[in-house]
């Protein structure tokens, strides 16, 4: 079941266009990740789902159902820009959101103090948000966006200004919210929170929607036949079709060199290796989102994805 589909969502701002026949879907309970390059689209996107604009075309359902102003409830919005009352106290302010978002007075302190003991905030309650480090404020925002219990977060590069130790607290914060059956957009551009994070991920590149899956059939798409080669001794390859990729190189175990097959299986290579030398490893390099990003982005290699229900 998908909590959220977007069917062929246009939008301009005057003469440019944002958003040119997007489509897609996110299943339940999922993370999904919202990727793209600077002006892609993304926050057009996430503000046409949270009602903040209206696109000219396309429908959005929420639950099965055409999105009604009543679903914003339903949603948790961390926008990039962040907007706190600075002069506001941190406990008041966080109960100001949540009465907003619909809960009464008594969940909304109950809940309140639960996150600022959760988040380790307890002893800033009182304080204006502007006493607050800009860690410490980013805190207060997460827990404005996540205290009425959203079914849909939409998160906006959430890992923006926290240390290391406090990004992995909001990390296993949103492992949990999502445990616990919430379903999350991310959209960020630090990769390796892509990588470890998200179940599903959409490619935005200027104003459309050029991939989109999971993190296996995206991989598997942009898999292009590179292996590590370890061996005791430098080895040149000569028979084995391929591409060096990386010249050998001395290791601590031994010498390592990295090459892409050319129509031909690791087996192929290893049977002319062995011959020379003694193998440590091998070892296939599949790309990183990191790279699958620049190489669709910026080279335009856009590749079509297998289903990995019918590839596994
Ligand atoms: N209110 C607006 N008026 C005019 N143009 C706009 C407006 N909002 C966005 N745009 C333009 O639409 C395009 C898409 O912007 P959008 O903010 O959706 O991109 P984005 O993918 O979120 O980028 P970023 O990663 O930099 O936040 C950009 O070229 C931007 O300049």
């Amino acid at each position: 079941m998908n909590i959220l589909e977007v069917n062929g969502l246009s939008k301009k701002y005057a003469n440019h266009t944002a958003l040119n026949n997007i489509s897609l879907s996110v299943p339940k309970q999922c993370i999904y990740g919202l990727l793209g390059p600077n002006g892609a689209g993304k926050t057009s996107l996430i503000r046409s789902i949270t009602q903040i604009i209206t696109p000219e075309e396309g429908e959005i359902l929420f639950n099965g159902q055409a999105l009604t102003p009543a679903d914003v409830y339903k949603m948790g919005y961390l926008p990039e820009e962040r907007g706190l009352y600075k002069k506001m106290g941190v406990a008041e302010q966080i109960l100001y959101f949540a009465q907003l978002k619909g809960m009464s007075s008594k969940e909304a302190k109950q809940k309140t103090k639960y996150w600022l003991d959760r988040l380790e905030l307890k002893p800033w309650h009182a304080h204006n948000v502007e006493d607050l480090s800009k860690g410490m404020q980013q805190k207060v925002q997460f827990i404005s966006t996540v205290i009425h219990e959203p079914e849909l977060l939409i998160l906006d590069e959430p890992f923006s200004g926290f240390d290391p130790v406090n990004a992995q607290l909001i990390r296993d914060e949103i492992l949990r919210l999502r445990e616990d059956g919430a379903t999350i957009i991310l959209s960020t551009h630090r990769m390796e929170s892509v990588e470890e994070l998200c179940d599903r991920i959409a490619l935005i590149n200027k104003s459309e929607k050029v991939i989109e899956g999971t993190q296996l059939e995206i991989k598997k798409a942009y898999r292009n036949n590179q292996f590590d080669l370890l061996t005791t001794d430098p080895v040149e390859i000569v028979t084995t079709p391929h591409e060096l990729i990386h010249p050998t190189q001395q290791e601590l175990y031994g010498y390592k060199q990295t090459i892409r097959l050319k129509e031909c299986s690791p087996n192929q290579l290893l049977e002319e290796v062995i011959k020379k030398t003694t193998v440590l490893g091998i070892q296939e390099n599949i790309p990183s989102m990191h790279d699958i990003f620049i190489e669709a982005v910026k080279k335009g290699n856009v590749k079509e994805l297998v289903n990995s229900n019918q590839d596994a």
